[in-house]
This record gives C-alpha cells, structure tokens and sequence, in this order.
C-alpha cells in the first residue's frame, strides 16, 4: 500500500500523450524484465483517444505483449455496449497483434461458463499471493465511483475471487475483481473531465470506500492521470 502518484495533464489532448509515452515505457520494463507483459484494458469512453494513439504509433513489440479485458458487458462482440469491440475497432484491427495474445471474455452465454474461461486465461500468468499478477492494469473510473464493473454496493464488490459477474448500468457485467487488480504490479486511472472532478477528489482523499478508492489504497503501485478538468477539485 503506497501513496498514489498523480499525474496532470494541461489538456485531454496532452493527457493522452502522456499516459501513452508512460505506457509504453512500462510495458517495455516488463518485455526487458521478463520477455513479455501482460497488460489489462479498460473499456468505456475515456481510453478510447488513448488507444487511437497507441494505434497510430506503431512501437510497441505487439507479439511480446498479452492483452486482457478488465470488464465486459455481457454482450455480443458486435454489440455498441461491447468493450471489446471498442478496444478492437481503436487499437487491435490496426495493429499486427496476435490473435492467440488477445483474451477476450466469453459473452451472451452462462456467466459461469464466461468466468470459468476467464480463470483459464488468467492461469497461465505468475502469481502474486495466489492471484494472477498483471504487469498493468488500466482503469477507469465512472462517476459513481465504479472502477472495471466494481459497482458501489454490488456483490461483485465483495468477492475475492479473480473474476466475478454481476448487475451493471443496463448490461449484466463480467469483471476482474478488485482483489485480482490490486495485485497488479502497476494501477493506472484515467480519468477526464470536470463531471468526475468531486469524485476524483472523494477517491484520492483516503478515506472513500469506493470501489475505485478502494483498490487505490490496496493497489502495489497506483497512478492516477488527469486533466486539468478532472483534477480541479484535488
Ligand atoms: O462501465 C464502464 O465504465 C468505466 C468508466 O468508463 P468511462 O467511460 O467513464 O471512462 C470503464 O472503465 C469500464 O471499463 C466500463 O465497462
């Protein structure tokens, strides 16, 4: 449990090419200190300009890097609510990314089955107090303070189990819990906008039981990105 490392950027735009250029020198760490990394995205509106850019870039060993989904809603793959087909249609269908390094969740089926092969996948990474350690987990964080589909109150909250279902906004979710995310060697949030600014500051001020405090105190290392926005309540 250390002090979350905040980070502000002067612009959304500037935000983008600063998570970026720090994601990218992490995930290199990782490829230099054990010949791959393991990297979990987040879905929703915010990392979408993030991954576009990481797209557009091209530099980063994409046959060293594992990528899996923090949350999912229980949709088809095709469907507007689909995280996965966010993170394919910004950054995966641009990018030569091996098909066999991608895990996305098992959806529009028994939620049991769905986080039966999500364990599967996550089996095959290192373990850290008996949880799979992701090299970097990207979060985001709703303006109910819900981190991946860690809802305030829901059961999802409570387990601790790696993978867990439950109600969401609309769509029946399937999620990373908050447990398995805190034994990530490295937390990232990032958030933008003055709508989440009074969130923002409840979750950094150490006392907040909210999902995305919660996992902020727990985390092995936490940052958090802003934009000026976001950050005008701190
Ligand atoms: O429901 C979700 O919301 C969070 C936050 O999304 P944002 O659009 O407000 O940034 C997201 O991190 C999560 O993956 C998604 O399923």
């Amino acid at each position: 449990m250390t002090k979350p490392e905040i980070h502000v950027a002067d612009s959304p735009e500037a935000l983008v090419h600063m998570v970026s250029e720090w994601l990218q020198r992490v995930t290199l760490e990782a490829i230099r200190e054990h010949g791959c990394a393991n990297l979990a995205l987040s879905g929703g509106s915010t990392p979408k300009p993030l991954y576009q850019h990481l797209a557009s870039k091209e530099s980063l060993p994409w046959s060293s890097i594992r990528l899996y989904f923090v949350d999912e809603r229980n949709v088809g793959p095709m469907d507007p609510d689909s995280n996965v087909r966010m993170i394919r249609e910004a950054l995966l269908n641009r990018l030569p990314v091996p098909p066999l390094s991608v895990f996305p969740w098992l959806t529009e089926t028994d939620p049991r089955e769905s986080l039966a092969r999500y364990r599967q996948a996550l089996a095959i990474l290192p373990r850290s107090d008996g949880y799979p350690e992701l090299d970097l987990a990207m979060q985001g964080m709703g303006g109910d303070g819900h981190t991946a589909s860690v809802f305030p109150g829901s059961p999802q909250e409570l387990s601790r189990d790696w993978v867990a279902a439950g109600p969401g906004p609309g769509t029946e979710r399937l999620t990373l819990t908050l447990p398995l995310l805190a034994h990530a060697r490295r937390v990232a949030f990032l958030v933008a906008g003055s709508d989440k600014a009074t969130r923002v500051q409840e979750c950094l001020s150490g006392e907040s039981q909210l999902p995305a405090a919660w996992l902020t105190r727990h985390a092995r290392e936490a940052h958090w990105f802003l934009d000026r926005a976001s950050a005008s309540a701190l």
